[in-house]
């Protein structure tokens, strides 16, 4: 029983760590690195709160190190697959029914307890298992993650006030009722944050969810979905499944009663899931919700008024942070000519200072990238402009995979606006540069516009206010996050609501309140206090 309309305690960003030399987080962080680096953890697939082991096991590798295995994990079949809608289905009706400051409560919780005691250990599995820096890490597994739990919480309680009118003997409520059936979660594996709101955010809204992590991402969201069990996430609510995509997509994405689909990952998978889903769409109980954000192509565009020394920074920081690795990562930049011979010149210092290495030495700037085809793939893209005439590699180049699939941050100058590295997703260290001439600003912004399918972060550098406003015009569908004299990435939950539209998604803006409506099918309810007896009109008594 609850009586009271509660006050959710206010969200704010979570702080992050430095891990600076001498500070006692990064003694403690060092600890768990070495803990969890000496043990090989057994992951199970999680059902209606149930540990299963299968038949199919696999490893979980360090990329950095790619032959210490950090964990084996069984990989779910059809039949766990099944076993997991079963047990969504059974846990729904408690769950929905449960009041909601008693689910806020299991989130919040879960957020402290990542804020607290299990900081290092969220920490510690994403470095060792996405090969992310201390630094790249905090603002992932812990501030982040934080904050899509406790803007979620928040966010859906704005949700639930939001309440229609009401006229004299009318009481009008909307009942913010989960989706009619489960939600399918399928995570991507370069943010363990992201891993965590996918399956969070429509349970918080009290739908139920079968999750699908991404198998180079496995470890954290193990440990997530441990933490969330220690909250008190009932049996059933959240079902754990590593699994085969396709397979999930064929047991699962198909099965009638599933009303929801939310998605990280590569447009490609979102293509696909979205055609299967329209092949399907008569079979469903209701219309799914799609929502997925996915693949980008993030440019910086300097303006002649931009200032050298701060477009480089951003370049730098933008392509090679978290080894390009970011669906925001700045990926194609055009500098003006009057301006490149700085621009170069910073670039190149800044670039040959960045160390690239085992991300438990604190002094690399740089990890490997996540798995061998993500190595080829991205050697792929680096040997096809070593051969080709419209493009110089001027830094970088160069790759190792005999210990970690090691990608040194690599800078490509092409004088083609529309060449191969310009145009598609790479999602690795490599940066490619057009040099426009200055009397051309408005050819090379068309070339922005409609170089890629993409549109997800972009980033402008001009003092000019004039050329500022014009910009932002000339741009305004080629991005739906646009940074003005900054990078591209690094997007905050409540700050910079992140998505894209074009081929980089449904732009339901993650962590924000545009998301977490879709989660809810609301039901209206008039109750009339007073109901009439009238049958016809006061005006047909006379003629
Ligand atoms: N827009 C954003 O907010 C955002 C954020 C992070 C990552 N991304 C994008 O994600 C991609 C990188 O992540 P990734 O490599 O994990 O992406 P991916 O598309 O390869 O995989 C994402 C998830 O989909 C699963 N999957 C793959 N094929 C499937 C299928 N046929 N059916 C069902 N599931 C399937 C994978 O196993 C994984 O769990 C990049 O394109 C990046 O831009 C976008
Ligand atoms: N939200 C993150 C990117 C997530 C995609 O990988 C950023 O803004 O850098």
């Amino acid at each position: 029983m609850s009586n009271g309309v509660f006050k959710i305690p206010t969200a704010k960003n979570e702080p992050g760590n430095t891990y600076a030399p001498g500070t006692k987080e990064r003694e403690t962080l060092k600890a768990e690195l070495k803990r969890q680096s000496e043990m090989v953890v057994e992951i199970p697939v999680i059902i209606n709160g149930e540990d299963v082991k299968t038949d199919t096991v696999k490893q979980v590798v360090m990329p950095h190190d790619h032959q210490h295995v950090l964990a084996n994990y069984s990989q779910a079949g059809e039949k766990e697959l099944r076993d997991a809608v079963e047990a969504a289905m059974a846990a729904k009706e408690a769950w929905a029914n449960m009041p909601w400051e008693h689910r806020a409560s299991i989130f919040l919780k879960a957020a402290d307890l990542i804020s607290g005691p299990y900081r290092d250990v969220m920490n510690a599995a994403t470095m060792l298992g996405q090969s992310k820096t201390a630094f790249q890490s905090e603002i992932d597994a812990a501030q982040e993650l934080i904050d899509f739990l406790r803007f979620g919480v928040e966010c859906a309680n704005q949700i639930y006030q939001i309440q229609p009118e009401s006229m004299k003997n009318i009481w009008n409520r909307t009942d913010y009722r989960p989706l009619d059936g489960f939600v399918l979660a399928i995570s991507p594996f370069n943010f363990t944050a992201i891993g965590g709101n996918l399956p969070a955010a429509p349970a918080m809204m009290g739908n139920v969810v079968v999750w699908k992590p991404a198998t180079t991402s496995i470890l954290a969201n193990y440990y997530f979905m441990r933490i969330l069990e220690e909250a008190g996430l009932p049996k059933g609510v959240i079902n754990f499944v590593p699994s085969r995509g396709s397979q999930v997509s064929e047991v699962v994405l198909t099965d009638r009663r599933m009303s929801g689909f939310h998605f990280t990952g590569s447009t490609d998978t979102f293509n696909t899931i979205w055609k299967t889903v329209g092949e399907n769409i008569a079979k469903y109980n209701s219309y799914p919700r799609l929502i997925g954000e996915t693949g980008g192509k993030d440019f910086v565009f300097a303006h002649e008024t931009a200032q050298a020394d701060k477009v480089a920074a951003a370049l730098v920081r933008g392509a090679f942070e978290y080894q390009g690795q970011k669906c925001s990562a700045a990926s194609r930049a055009y500098i003006p000519a009057s301006m490149w011979e700085e621009v170069k010149g910073k670039l190149l210092e800044e670039t040959a200072k960045l160390k690239v290495g085992d991300v438990r030495d604190f002094r690399n700037f740089m990890g490997a990238v996540i798995d061998k085809p993500a190595f080829d793939s991205i050697t792929g893209y680096i040997d096809y402009a070593a051969n080709s005439e419209d493009a110089e590699i001027i830094a970088g180049g160069t790759y190792d995979d005999s210990v970690g699939y090691f990608v040194q941050p690599t800078i490509i100058v092409t004088t083609n606006p529309n060449f191969k590295t310009m145009v598609e997703e790479i999602f690795g260290p490599v940066l490619t540069i057009y040099v426009y001439e200055n009397d051309k600003l408005e050819e090379t912004l068309d070339a922005v516009n409609t170089a890629s399918i993409y549109a997800l972060t972009g980033a402008i550098f001009a003092q000019d206010r004039q050329a500022i406003i014009h910009l932002e015009r000339r741009l305004s569908e080629a991005a739906g996050n646009f940074y003005i004299n900054d990078k591209p990435t690094g997007a905050m939950v409540n700050q910079q609501p992140f998505g894209g539209s074009r081929g980089s998604g449904t732009n339901d803006k993650a962590g924000s309140i545009f998301n977490m409506i879709r989660w809810t099918s609301p039901r209206v309810i008039k109750e009339n206090f007073v109901p009439t007896t009238d049958i016809t009109y006061p005006f047909m008594d006379e003629e």
